[in-house]
């Protein structure tokens, strides 16, 4: 059985009149119908009254990466910068939703702003711009970066815990990696554990302690390449079986007739 996997959507404005739409990039549904080998079911930025009418309904959930940012009110940070991008819809609805998923179980995969949603979501803390910290790597990409070949490329490497699951995948414990973000876990939520991390020390990868099932998150963009880098093909393929398992276990068969 296919399982149906929830992508999460940004509100995003478009056309001559900006007027707001809930969006995903494609990147997000390629990789649920190509290596995940589930349904892909777009979901709308429509606030925490959603989260329990749609989970049930669900075997695996992508929260997926944006320019936008989760806002500091989430985590008592300083306020953003002026002209820093923010989706509070997105947030009202995203931050129950993986809250409720892990304690169901539900698979989850979390990217970029979705990993750092993760880490929100369960009680960490994120800084801003990375890059203005001392000792500490520019992660983000030129936003001028037009080549996507340029902007998604590896950027640097990520050093994995030994016997992890990534590291498993990988074969080995040094990993590289895209770089598209601004911000970064500061504080790291009490169920989440570190289990990746770039040459500067920013965590790159993380798993919910005790988690049920699958429950990972990444600082990187693993829908980007995975056509040509294994490790990401290993992951999403990872979190597709996990939803496979959870759809055979929760989707009654169609009686025979
Ligand atoms: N906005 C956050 C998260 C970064 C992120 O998800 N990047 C993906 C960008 C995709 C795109 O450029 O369309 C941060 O800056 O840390």
């Amino acid at each position: 059985m296919k399982p149906l996997i929830g992508i999460s959507c940004c509100v995003k404005a478009f056309g001559i009149f900006a007027t707001p739409n809930h969006a995903a990039s494609d990147s997000y549904v390629r990789v649920v119908l190509g290596p995940v080998g589930g349904i892909p079911v777009l979901l709308p930025a429509a606030g925490e009254a959603l989260v329990p009418e749609i989970l049930p309904r669900l075997d695996g959930l992508i929260l997926t990466g944006s320019r936008s940012n989760v806002c500091p009110d989430y985590y008592e940070g300083p306020p953003h910068a002026e002209g820093t991008p923010e989706d509070r819809e997105r947030d009202a609805t995203t931050l129950p939703l993986i809250r409720a998923a892990i304690a169901a179980g539900l698979p989850v995969l979390a990217i970029c702003r979705g990993f750092q949603e993760l880490n929100v979501a369960l009680g960490g803390s994120l800084d801003q711009r990375i890059q203005d910290l001392p000792g500490r790597m520019d992660h983000s990409t030129p936003s001028d970066q037009k080549l996507p070949r340029i902007r998604t490329a590896k950027a640097h490497g990520v050093r994995l815990v030994p016997g992890s699951l990534l590291a498993t995948i990988a074969g080995g414990t040094e990993i590289p990696v895209n770089s598209l973000h601004n911000q970064g876990v500061a504080r790291l939520a009490p169920r989440l554990v570190a289990e990746g991390w770039a040459p500067d020390g920013t965590i790159e990868a993380v798993r919910v302690r005790d988690a049920v099932g699958f429950a990972y998150g990444v600082q990187w963009h693993p829908e980007y390449d995975w056509e040509r880098d294994s490790i990401s093909r290993g992951l999403l393929q990872d979190f597709g079986q996990a939803a496979v398992a959870w759809a055979n276990r929760h989707r009654m068969p169609q009686a025979a007739e």
